[in-house]
């Protein structure tokens, strides 16, 4: 993998190309992934066009870093406060051949939230599979519990020609009607505004669409997957998002929410989203 400096709509960010031509675009703010295309040239996340790039907003697509809370649930910034801040460049890890971004604690985030820590994301590249891992070390003297998501948004075709598989049987929490059931439909739809926190099945998820089929696995420590789409009504008013951008994306996060990791002193966590074209 070669790594290269670039600007990206004005803001610092890494390029990464591997050797069959795939290549990912990482921001710098937020350690957020833009882009990743595959060697067919595909592009497999979405980045709303209309994304505010100032080095402080969070950017609307790619993959956020939710951390150290999971939107509103708690007194920070809705989805915490890292997708809000410069990570630095860590280079190349010998040993995993990923590219390393670092997030430590200052008086910033320190001012938030007052735990010492160290937020790594690592991310690797294979042919046509991409894996984001984010570890999270407890750096000071005493235990702190988060919450944590790898908030991917997913490029579609089509929202309406979109099917998500692998999540019947699994619990759901219906946010938008506050309703808690058991999956039953083997495949979701969307038609609609969908905003569901399930308990992560074991098996990988399965995006289809008449272009072509994405698995998306994730790490047993993110114990939820949260699926959202806006839809139109929502999706409207969103000011950094085109009016059909919804049409254009569907988000299948790596969550880890119900139950906060509590992390002692000295210890680490990791969670991690894999990303296959099938
Ligand atoms: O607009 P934000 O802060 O990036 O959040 C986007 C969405 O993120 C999802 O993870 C949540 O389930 C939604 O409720 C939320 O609206």
């Amino acid at each position: 993998m070669d790594i290269s400096s670039i600007e990206f709509r004005g803001q610092p960010a890494l390029r990464a190309t591997g050797a069959d031509g795939s290549a990912f675009a990482v921001s710098l703010h937020g350690a957020q992934l833009l882009s990743w295309t595959t060697a067919d040239r595909v592009e497999r996340l979405y980045l709303s066009p209309r994304a505010v790039f100032d080095g402080q907003a969070a950017i609307r697509g790619g993959v956020p870093i939710c951390c150290p809370q999971f939107n509103q649930r708690g007194m920070l910034p809705k989805h915490g406060f890292m997708r809000n801040l410069p990570w630095e460049n860590r280079g190349i890890d010998a040993t995993t051949g990923e590219l390393v971004l670092r997030l430590r604690d200052s008086e910033a985030t320190r001012k938030l939230w007052p735990h010492a820590f160290e937020a790594r994301l690592q991310i690797g590249m294979a042919a046509g599979r991409l894996r984001t891992a984010l570890t999270l070390l407890n750096t000071g003297h005493g235990p702190f519990s988060f919450a944590a998501a790898l908030h991917t948004y997913l490029r579609v075709d089509d929202i309406a020609h979109v099917r998500l598989e692998g999540l019947q049987g699994a619990n759901r929490w219906d946010s938008l009607r506050d309703d808690r059931h058991v999956e039953t439909t083997p495949a979701l739809h969307f038609d609609a505004e969908f905003d569901s926190v399930y308990a992560a099945p074991a098996k990988p998820l399965r995006l289809v669409q008449p272009s072509g089929t994405l698995e998306i696995a994730q790490s047993a420590s993110c114990s939820e997957t949260v699926v959202w789409n806006p839809g139109a009504v929502l999706g409207a008013k969103l000011a950094d998002m085109p009016e059909d951008g919804y049409r254009h994306m569907l988000c299948v996060e790596a969550a880890r929410i119900d139950e906060q990791v509590l992390l002692a002193s000295g210890a680490q966590w990791q969670g991690w989203q894999q990303l296959r074209v099938l």
